[in-house]
């Protein structure tokens, strides 16, 4: 089965936990972009559900879909967020932000009664170090920023788009940051959430909450503590 195959596994299944009257709060990516497809489905059968977007990208994949959209400023509760996710290690721990969408994709996770993760086996990795941790940051002073960073033994990676910088929804700068191995990624959220430059940053941290895992094998879903 291919990744691709395997991400809409994971996707179809995560429909499942869908329910009338829901406030779904929808991730980014393209592992979502397939629940997308699937909700745009159930939807055109009769499900009610309304919905929030993680970014401008999903937004418009909704609208397309013709999934019914929650504007923000009305929003008091969200039952389900529905993402995925760059990698998850065996603690729960969990890098996001490929999209460049982490900010308002923690908001979501954050806000919302309970989450469904929905990914591939392949990125499930016994160690989140092997991918660098994306940090939403303001462009102002960006060279001090990096330069404090690097002191402190984080290389840092400026995100392009083409030739300019890739800028988030937010219009804010992604550094993409290489945590040193001694360091955990828990450890290194807190020191980088310590400058007043950095908005974000694409670490979570789940245990309680469900992963759908789509392998060659079929679909597994386990509490993320048990993944
Ligand atoms: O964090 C994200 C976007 O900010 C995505 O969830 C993550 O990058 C995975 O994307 P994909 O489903 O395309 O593999």
């Amino acid at each position: 089965m291919t990744k691709e195959e395997k991400k809409k596994q994971a996707a179809l299944a995560a429909i499942a936990y869908l329910k009338d009257g829901m406030h779904i709060g929808l991730g980014s990516g393209t592992t979502v972009n397939y629940f997308l497809q699937a909700l745009q489905q159930r939807c055109a059968k009769g499900l009610q559900i309304r919905a929030m977007a993680s970014s401008l990208c999903t937004q418009q994949w909704a609208k397309q879909y013709q999934i019914p959209l929650l504007a923000d400023t009305y929003v008091q509760t969200l039952d389900v967020y529905v993402d995925s996710f760059d990698v998850l290690n065996h603690h729960g721990d969990i890098i996001k932000g490929g999209g460049g969408a982490l900010v308002r994709e923690k908001m979501l996770f954050q806000w919302a009664d309970k989450t469904i993760w929905i990914c591939d086996d392949e990125k499930l990795v016994d160690d989140c170090h092997c991918y660098a941790l994306p940090v939403e940051v303001l462009p102002f002073t960006l060279a001090h920023t990096r330069h404090m960073l690097n002191e402190h033994g984080y290389k840092t990676s400026l995100r392009m788009a083409e030739t300019q910088p890739f800028l988030t929804d937010n219009q804010h700068y992604i550094l993409d940051v290489f945590v040193p191995k001694q360091v955990t990624l828990a450890q290194a959220h807190t020191f980088l959430m310590s400058f007043a430059a950095i908005v974000q940053t694409g670490y979570f941290h789940d245990e309680d909450n469900l992963c759908i895992i789509a392998s060659s094998k079929g679909v597994c879903i386990h509490p993320v503590r048990d993944v």
